[in-house]
């Protein structure tokens, strides 16, 4: 089901954080949020979860299963690999654990690479590794609308495209709601289907990548001199060249 978002208005104290903020996050789509620091995207996530109590309207459904992958990472750092996703079933678990629940659990860890892990404590994971099996507990859950603040920020290279393709792969083949704040352009233009561009608490631009990622525009928002370039496979590739200078 799509999330519609209107006139979305949210104040701290006497400080406006986000400003009649009105979009649509499409089901089977993956919608990534970018924007500078402070430009609003987490709180708009926490809107979205009811973490923050915001005026206007969210268009939700109760029957929702949500994932929500927050930026900190876990703090369950006594268990291993295996029962932190099996925690993800929490609500559908008793005292014994079904051979289903169990396999299932596996299924999801061998399609994250991470069946290896399973029996680690996640103390013993690095952080990247620590991302992964945090996205495994949500995907656990089968979940309808999948909400992602910076997952890939721990990760290599080889990890952030490995990340994405599964999450894409997975909001498409499963037609859920995806919705991540990511600052990497690059990433964005590779992966997202659409991208919503924040600045001081409003949305500025939403669209396809090739429409948001406008060489100017990108230039005059976080004050860099960029390049746009076209990779072999015809994604964008935003390469920032040089700081201009604070406004
Ligand atoms: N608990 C809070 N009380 C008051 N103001 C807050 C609070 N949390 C965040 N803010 C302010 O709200 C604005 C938006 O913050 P938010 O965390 O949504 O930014 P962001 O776009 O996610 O930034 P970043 O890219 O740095 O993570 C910032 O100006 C921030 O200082």
């Amino acid at each position: 089901m799509t999330i519609k978002v209107s006139d979305l208005r949210l104040k701290k104290g006497s400080v406006e954080i986000l400003k009649k903020i009105s979009c649509e996050f499409g089901d089977g789509e993956l919608s990534c949020i970018i924007g500078r620091n402070g430009s609003g995207k987490s709180m708009l996530l926490k809107s979205l979860l009811d973490l923050e109590k915001s005026a206007g309207k969210i268009g939700f459904s109760t029957e929702e299963r949500l994932a929500y992958i927050p930026q900190k990472m876990p703090q369950d750092q006594q268990l291993t690999v295996f029962e932190f996703v099996l925690l993800g079933l929490y609500g559908q678990l008793g005292w014994h654990v079904s051979s289903e629940q169990r396999n299932w659990v596996n299924s999801v860890l061998e399609d994250l690479d991470l069946l290896g892990l399973a029996e680690r404590k996640m103390m013993a994971l690095s952080g990247g590794q620590q991302q992964l099996v945090v996205l495994a507990q949500a995907l656990v859950r089968r979940p309808t609308v999948i909400i992602a603040d910076e997952p890939t920020s721990a990760l290599d290279l080889n990890k952030q495209l490995e990340y994405l393709r599964i999450l894409r792969d997975y909001i498409h083949r499963h037609g859920i709601v995806g919705i991540i704040v990511i600052h990497d352009l690059t990433l964005t233009a590779r992966f997202a289907d659409r991208v919503y561009l924040m600045e001081k608490g409003k949305m500025l631009a939403s669209g396809t990548p090739g429409e948001v990622l406008e060489k100017k525009r990108l230039e005059k928002l976080y004050q860099v001199d960029i390049e746009l370039l076209e990779s072999s496979d015809r994604h964008l590739v935003v390469v920032p060249v040089e700081a201009k200078g604070e406004e």
